[in-house]
């Protein structure tokens, strides 16, 4: 998505949403402009930006979530780590063998309505992520993420 389409949804939405940029080892400069741009509110990293630019990203005042792809690997100075199997293919990582986390973290990678509650109930994260699973044909499915959101706001 370019800049100006980034843009022009954040345009459309209500101020109060705030909204994430998913990048993959793009520039700096790219990540830099889309946050001071107003475009998002958060950056979420992918691919295997450093140390050094996750401080550069949060310097300028913006959120950070970095994304791995095992726990073992969950140990970032991100504001937030995300866990996801794989960069939004829809894999469920193994909830069964998670070790204990110790901050706040995000859980992503294939979530659904039919899946969401035992997810959350063998892992325990602070925040659930979901993408493709309130898809219909690769078109986000309102009837989808409204079933998923009453699901999770239900879940103990
Ligand atoms: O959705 C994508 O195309 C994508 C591409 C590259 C990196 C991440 C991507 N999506 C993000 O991945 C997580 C999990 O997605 P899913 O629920 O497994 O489909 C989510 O944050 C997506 O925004």
């Amino acid at each position: 998505m370019s800049l100006n389409e980034a843009l022009k949804l954040r345009k459309q939405l209500d101020s109060n949403i705030p909204t994430v940029g998913v990048f993959i080892d793009a520039p700096l400069a790219v990540m830099k402009n889309a946050y001071t741009s107003g475009a998002i509110s958060y950056l979420q990293l992918h691919g295997n930006e450093s140390e050094e630019t996750i401080k550069t990203l949060q310097n300028m005042g913006s959120n950070v979530i970095n994304v791995v792809h095992h726990a073992s690997n969950l140990k970032s100075i991100a504001d937030y780590v995300m866990l996801d199997s794989s960069n939004g293919l829809g894999i469920t990582p193994d909830w069964h063998h998670l070790p204990a986390i110790h901050r706040p973290w995000i859980l992503a990678g294939g979530l659904t309505n039919t899946n969401i509650a035992e997810a959350v109930a063998l892992t325990h994260p602070s925040i659930v992520d979901v993408s493709s699973g309130v898809e219909t044909d690769g078109i986000k499915d309102l009837h989808k993420i409204t079933e998923i959101i009453n699901t999770a706001h239900n879940l103990q």
